[in-house]
């Protein structure tokens, strides 16, 4: 709210114009030079228009017969037709040049925004004060667009009112005043409206967000089924009308305001351009002023009338884009102040383990720890598995061990072969995420091109096609892919030209595969094979396990005991512990254990016993690879 008062908006304004003008210049500085030589030129043109009504009018006044009066006007009111003429020509020019700039602004503007807030710490995003300023910015990147183009109508509008009052000026001094007198009660109307406006957006944000999700969810394709199934169409529906009606309140509230502001502004500009018509009068008839100047100070007031109207309305813009702008460079720079840093010790080429020692987190905003006390080891060449109930803190560890989230308390140290160790606030986080791959529970579907999406798993490196295909190979999706009409090149969306529709498990696969692809030493996996049908997660594990062998540190999160069954290590989290931990031998014999429940529970879904159901013996179909204990291949340490 401070920064909506007149005092701080009318210090923001330069400033933020002045960045506009900065970004416009480092885009185009053709544009941007041609846009400021047609608004001054078109000022200049508009003040030897001025000098040329005087001109006539003067000729018009004078003594004599009135053909020769119009013979004696003739050159002046040629001056007149070329200014307009030229005035014309500029706007045009004018019109092509922020055209030219606007766009590239725009995205000057949007870049750098998008650039900064996708950089920004994980635990960060996870405040909610940082998470609504940044949020806030996301409006405001086509308001630079806007400002620009308002900028450039303003600077117009002044500089043609500064031409009239020069003029007016040295005709006679006190009509200066006059202008003046009419422009400031429409500017204060203007300033007024538009705060108002800015201010019942704020409150209305979540209101106006609400209505605009109510509306998607009604034409999203994932949630058809359940919209007519459920009965989930009408329900929305009247949520939408209700929610409707009350922003319609708040609507008619606004409009009314803003008449009665008009209605106080307009009433004022009227008395003042009465009080300015009775100055000229009173000048004209006292003899100070010419009739000559008198008629060129009707036309000047006319038309400076016209241009603060529409400059009214552009201030009015020019100052809720202003808002607007000003969160988008807040959210810059809350985003810079929470980036990641990108300097730091290099980790040990190459990394044997990463091991957390005691380590706690609480997510911001959180009674409880996500995480206490956790210590972990994650060896290259091993499958470690994480375990235990939902929320007991398996993905927050993951997260932790990628570097996206820093412990409150504890440490994560990253180990070379050597006993060398950097812990993971002295590290470059680069080489951190450089160093790891995931694949999250909730891994990104990106609406882009099959191929784009295995090779996004490193967007760092340029795309190599034959390596997608491998991984996507491995993964077991290369023949769904190469059996689509466009192949590689479909998308993997429908309704888009060439999109295509995968399933579940199909799409699991594909994200298996820009993981693959990254081919990181860590691999991060959390439930891998929630959607895949038995046989395709008996392969999807047999392939961690060959990574493993391959020399990488699989980690893997799962609630399938089935698989960790053979993983080299597994940890038992509960409520943010590690309470068991061992090979899967080793946590069978500890009656009464957590992880014993667990498996013997999953067991018997299937008429098991625990005892029964170990590797070798009568679990069917359940072939997993059995442990492996190799160290990185010579592929791996060369990296
Ligand atoms: N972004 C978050 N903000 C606040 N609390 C969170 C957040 N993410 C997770 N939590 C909380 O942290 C705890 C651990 O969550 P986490 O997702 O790590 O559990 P999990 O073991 O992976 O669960 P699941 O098996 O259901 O995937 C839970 O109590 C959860 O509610």
């Amino acid at each position: 709210m401070a920064r909506l008062g007149f005092g701080h908006m009318a210090a923001a304004l330069p400033r933020m114009v002045g960045m506009v003008l900065r970004t416009g210049w480092q885009a185009d500085p053709r544009a941007l030079t041609g846009v400021i030589v047609a608004q001054l030129g078109q000022g200049v043109t508009a003040a030897w228009g001025l000098v040329a009504v005087n001109r006539v009018l003067t000729e018009l006044f004078a003594d004599g017969p009135t053909a020769g009066k119009l013979r004696e006007a003739l050159p002046s009111l040629l001056v007149l037709v070329v200014t307009g003429v030229v005035s014309a020509l500029l706007a045009a020019w004018s019109t092509a040049m922020s055209g030219r700039l606007e766009p590239q602004v725009e995205r000057a503007v949007s870049a750098r925004y998008h650039a900064a807030v996708s950089e920004v710490e994980v635990e960060a995003t996870e405040q909610p004060g940082v998470q609504r300023i940044l949020e806030a910015g996301r409006f405001g990147t086509d308001s630079a667009r806007n400002m620009l183009r308002l900028s450039v109508g303003v600077g117009g509008v002044v500089i043609g009112m500064v031409a009239a009052a020069v003029v007016l000026v040295s005709l006679h001094w006190a009509l200066l005043p006059m202008l003046l007198v009419v422009a400031v009660p429409k500017g204060w109307g203007a300033v007024r409206s538009a705060r108002r406006e800015y201010i019942s957006r704020l409150h209305w944000i979540d209101h106006r967000r609400a209505i605009a999700s109510l509306l998607m969810n009604l034409t999203q394709r994932h949630a058809a089924g359940e919209i007519r199934v459920h009965a989930v169409g009408s329900r929305l529906l009247a949520g939408y009308e209700e929610m409707s009606r009350q922003m319609e309140g708040e609507q008619r509230r606004l409009a009314r305001a803003q008449a009665a502001t008009d209605l106080v502004a307009g009433g004022f500009a009227g008395v003042a351009s009465l009080g300015c018509y009775g100055v000229l009068w009173w000048l004209l008839s006292a003899g100070g002023l010419p009739l000559a100047v008198g008629g060129t100070a009707v036309v000047a007031i006319q038309t400076s009338t016209s241009r603060l109207s529409s400059l009214v309305q552009q201030v009015n813009g020019l100052y809720e884009e202003l808002l607007f702008l000003t969160d988008t460079e807040d959210a810059i720079e809350t985003a810079a102040r929470h980036a990641i840093p990108r300097t730091g010790a290099p980790l040990p080429a190459p990394v044997r383990a990463v091991r957390t020692e005691n380590v706690s987190f609480t997510y911001p905003g959180a009674d409880v720890p996500a995480l206490d006390g956790v210590s972990v080891e994650i060896r290259r060449g091993a499958v470690t598995a994480l375990v235990g109930m939902n929320g007991s803190g398996k993905t927050t560890l993951t997260k932790i061990l990628a570097g996206l989230l820093l412990p409150g308390e504890g440490k994560v140290w990253w180990e070379g072969g050597r006993g060398e160790r950097v812990e993971v606030r002295e590290a470059d986080r680069g080489d951190v995420f450089a160093a790891v791959g995931v694949l999250a529970q909730d891994f990104p579907r990106w609406q882009m091109t099959a191929a784009t999406n295995v090779a996004l798993g490193a967007g760092d490196r340029p795309r190599d096609l034959d390596a997608v295909h491998r991984a996507a190979a491995d993964a077991g999706i290369a023949d769904v892919i190469e059996k689509l009409p466009h192949g590689w090149d479909s998308i993997a969306t429908k309704g888009y030209e060439r999109g295509v529709e995968l399933s579940g498990g199909q799409w699991q696969k594909l994200g298996t595969a820009r993981a693959l692809y990254r081919d990181a030493p860590v691999l991060l996996v959390d439930e891998p094979t929630a959607a895949l049908d038995p046989h395709a997660e008996i392969a999807a594990f047999d392939g961690l396990w060959s990574l493993a062998q391959d020399g990488h540190a699989v980690v893997l999160v799962t609630h399938r005991l089935a698989a960790t069954m053979n993983a080299d290590h597994i940890y038992v989290l509960d409520q943010g512990r590690v309470v068991e931990h061992g090979t899967h031998q080793q946590l069978m014999a500890a009656e009464g254990g957590l992880y014993q429940g667990m498996f013997a529970a999953q067991a018997a879904q299937y008429g098991l016993t625990p005892d029964t159901a170990i590797p070798g013996t009568t679990l069917p179909d359940t072939e997993l690879p059995g442990p492996r204990t190799t160290s990185p291949s010579d592929h791996e340490e060369a990296r």
